[in-house]
């Protein structure tokens, strides 16, 4: 007898039979293997093949059925989630039927493997659509459980299908299921679970967002942990506000470097792991400026994550932006210091009101101290530093000016953006020793109207190149993401 374990001692009887039949497939084809092929092959009699399975199909598929076969047991008792599913598949594979899907066409087993995932897709919807009714958070919308049920179902069958297909051995089934449910829109938000929040980023716009986030202040929102540029930045960021005794804060304290409040949970710190913060997140925010947002918007969305980028230079670069636009998660933009812009996207709306916005302008006027940058030479830092009175420090187009000042000009990208004028939105900015606040002038016409726009707000106390309300909008933004109703679009 040869042997049917190729590098691997068999586990039991019924993996050798499995793994005997999976090698007859690929040498003879499905059709041509009869179950007594099978039990010769593995050396075991014909009968007790039948204590194993009922026929040559269920050597393929035992190991996925016995995964459904456990979680609608646990179903059934109110224990099983779509993430336990995940996780034990991750654990153990379905082996026999990776090598199905794999070597489909030279086993001769389309037939079976068209006809199986139908079965076992709708059984998994069945049952994950009892889970659904039974936890309530549909009433009985029939039609709203059973969609979002078949939905789930399809996606876990398509990532079985899809970690197959691209190499069993080289990625987690477990990971990719998340994936592909993450996929299905608003899938969270149906389930009427918390959706979670990562924040990259701890100066004075994230410090903000993520102390209100972590005090609980965002209904149906939880914080699932915070990106930092390097250790400690976590701890630092948390003693400030507890420093500042800002109300948001919620008292929020610094033990062991992420905790927020008198025995809330601890924070947790995902450091400058990424993949980390995407995988355990619906929504990452971005208060981190515009390379961290280049860098990892284009990662969050391609994961199918959505995206709020509160540093919307980010979008200045074509292939930046298309790729922030490509999905499949939601690229989400902080209105942040200015506002009109949606008015102004109405007014601009392709095809609506032809050549309805067809000139477009923001003069800002900053703290001049506030506006030097790293890239200026000494006598020019020095001469912006010591000013007596306004000049206009630059003039030109939006990528110009985020590449200049790119902590201090989103706004022009903003502007851009809501309009559709990249190449023509003009960009002035004043450097004034006196401002003890930011100016925003935006200027916008065409066959909509005209408009105009003067907007002055209190800097923020930690960075007076940002002014304090945009840390507001990234909130309400997430307010806003979380529960849609009731806002202006
Ligand atoms: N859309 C708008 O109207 C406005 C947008 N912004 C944008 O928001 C950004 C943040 O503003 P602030 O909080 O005032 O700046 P900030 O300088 O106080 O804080 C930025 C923080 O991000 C951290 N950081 C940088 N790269 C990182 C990375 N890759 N991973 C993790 N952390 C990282 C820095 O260490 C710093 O703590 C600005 O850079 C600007 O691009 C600021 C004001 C208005
Ligand atoms: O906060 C502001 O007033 C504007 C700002 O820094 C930016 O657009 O980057």
């Amino acid at each position: 007898m040869r042997s049917v374990a190729r590098g691997r001692p068999p586990a039991s009887s019924r993996e050798t039979l499995a793994d005997a039949a999976s090698e007859l497939f690929l040498e003879q084809g499905y059709e041509a293997t009869a179950v007594t092929d099978i039990t010769s092959r593995a050396g075991v009699s014909r009968s007790s093949f039948f204590n194993y399975f009922d026929g040559k199909a269920a050597t393929i598929w035992y190991a996925l059925d016995e995964h459904l076969d456990d979680f609608a047991h646990r179903s059934a008792v109110g224990e099983a989630s779509l993430e336990a599913v995940a996780a034990a598949l991750g654990a153990a594979p379905p082996h026999t039927l990776a090598l199905a899907i794999a070597n489909a066409e030279a086993m001769g087993v389309g037939a079976e493997l068209g006809a199986g995932r139908a079965l076992r897709q709708a059984r998994l919807a069945a049952v994950l659509a009892d889970q659904l009714g039974a936890r309530g958070a549909h009433g009985d919308d029939a039609l709203a459980i059973e969609t979002l049920a078949a939905a789930q179902a399809a996606a876990v069958c398509a990532a079985i299908w899809s970690w197959a297909t691209r190499g069993a051995g080289t990625h987690r089934l477990d990971a990719e299921i998340q994936r592909a449910v993450s996929l299905i829109p608003g899938a969270r938000r149906a389930a009427a679970a918390p959706l979670r929040v990562a924040v990259i980023g701890t100066g004075a716009i994230g410090s903000r967002v993520v102390a209100e986030l972590a005090a609980g202040r965002i209904a149906g929102v939880t914080l699932a942990g915070v990106v930092t540029r390097r250790e400690g930045q976590l701890a630092e960021a948390l003693a400030q506000i507890a420093a500042s005794g800002d109300a948001g804060a919620g008292g929020a304290s610094a033990d062991g470097g992420s905790g927020c409040g008198a025995g809330a949970p601890a924070i947790t710190d995902f450091g400058d792991d990424l993949a980390r913060a995407v995988a355990a997140s619906d929504l990452v925010v971005e208060c981190a400026g515009i390379a961290a947002a280049r860098v990892a918007g284009p990662v969050v969305v391609a994961a199918g994550r959505d995206f709020f980028a509160v540093s919307v230079g980010a979008l200045a670069e074509t292939d930046v932006r298309a790729a922030l636009l490509r999905g499949p998660g939601a690229l989400l933009l902080a209105s942040g210091a200015i506002g009109g812009l949606d008015l102004l996207a109405s007014a601009a709306r392709a095809g609506g009101i032809p050549g309805g916005i067809t000139r477009a302008s923001i003069t800002s006027t900053k703290q001049a101290g506030a506006l030097v940058q790293p890239w200026m030479q000494a006598g020019e830092a020095a001469r912006v530093r010591r000013a007596t009175e306004a000049f206009t420090l630059f003039e030109g187009g939006v990528e110009e000016a985020v590449a200049q000042f790119p902590g201090s000009l989103n706004v022009a990208c903003a502007l851009a953006q809501a309009t559709g004028l990249w190449g023509d939105v003009r960009v002035r900015l004043v450097a004034d020793p006196a401002a003890e606040r930011t100016t925003h002038v935006i200027e916008a016409d065409g066959a909509a109207g005209r408009y105009r726009f003067e907007l002055t707000n209190a800097v923020a106390e930690a960075n007076p190149t940002s002014s304090a309300v945009v840390a507001e909008s990234v909130l309400r933004g997430i307010a806003e993401w979380a529960r849609p109703s009731g806002s202006f679009r």
